[in-house]
């Protein structure tokens, strides 16, 4: 039975992910997405899964520097999960009395518009995950008075749903990650992803586009462009890149071996099977069997078959 390390505690959008993605599995709670991403790394656990990015807010920064700039890890799966959050308080809180919330990031981006209209004296502040935020409201004494969380974190801790669907939209989706340490790719499904980090070799005019050609050229159509700062200085970044298909379809591969050759650096992060199963538009000219035409027929003219 494969042991994974999730954001925990019990309780968060994490643990359902993880239990969607792998229902046999030990479950190894951790306090924060580098503690899970570790926990894999160092083979206290088979593998991990995080939260990579929400519909509203984007990418989640930690998860995405993780990947880049962290021990390898491989991305072997991922899952759409739409959340609902929920107002959680200690039994007999009412509305008026609540002057501090805690919840995770993702969370108090995502229910903005309700506190602000809600609780417009309320203070939100940055917990390590919904589920650790609920934990911690329910402690006698705690300075907080209410955790934005699921449902099911408010019953594992002993807390009250005093106002449920807290979320500014009802369609917001999750996207979540399993890795593993870096071995065997996922076999290809005809429905896949594959994701990957790109550092410019330096800064000139074209430089995206130059990158952004390497697939355009091959027919590889991106899911996801994402930049994220260098760390050495405003106007430094490296992008993240989500592209249709396996780096085993010859399009994908060649596009990814001309990344790395106009890259100062390209990290591989895993070719996996997309979770909503759409299956790309191959087009004219860039099948797996147009480029080994195209490579035997390089084959006789270099052997002076013209
Ligand atoms: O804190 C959690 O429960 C998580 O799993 C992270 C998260 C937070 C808010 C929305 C989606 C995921």
């Amino acid at each position: 039975m494969p042991r994974l390390a999730y954001l925990g505690p019990e309780g968060t959008f994490t643990e359902e992910a993880l239990r969607t993605l792998a229902p046999d599995a030990e479950r190894l709670p951790c306090a924060n997405v580098s503690a899970a991403l570790d926990a894999a790394r160092q083979g206290e656990a088979d593998g991990a899964v995080v939260p990579l990015e929400n519909s509203i807010e984007g990418g989640i920064a930690t998860t995405l520097d993780e990947l880049a700039w962290g021990e390898p890890l491989l991305i072997v799966a991922e899952l759409l999960l739409p959340v609902e959050f929920s107002l959680l308080v200690r039994p007999g809180t009412r509305m008026r009395d609540i002057k501090r919330i805690f919840t995770h990031p993702a969370a108090i981006t995502q229910c903005r518009g309700f506190t602000a209209r809600e609780l417009p004296e309320a203070v939100v502040v940055a917990a390590p995950s919904t589920a650790a935020a609920a934990q911690e409201v329910a402690l006698p004494g705690s300075p907080y008075d209410a955790a934005i969380a699921a449902r099911i974190a408010g019953d594992n801790y002993g807390l009250v749903e005093l106002v449920a669907n807290v979320g500014d939209r009802s369609d917001t989706v999750t996207r979540f990650i399993q890795v593993t340490r870096p071995g065997v790719l996922p076999a290809p499904t005809g429905a896949d992803r594959t994701s990957l980090v790109a550092f410019l070799s330096d800064d000139h005019p074209g430089a995206l586009l130059e990158m952004l050609t390497e697939f355009s050229v091959r027919g590889v159509n991106l899911s996801r462009i994402e930049s994220r700062p260098t760390g050495d200085g405003i106007g430094r970044y490296f992008f993240h890149f989500d592209l249709e298909g396996h780096v085993t379809d010859a399009r994908v591969g060649e596009a990814v071996s001309g990344l790395h050759r106009v890259s100062s650096d390209v990290r591989f992060l895993g070719s996996y099977p997309r979770a909503d199963g759409l299956t790309p538009q191959v087009k004219r000219g860039t099948s797996d069997s147009d480029f080994t035409e195209a490579a035997d027929w390089l084959a006789r003219v270099r052997a002076g078959q013209v």
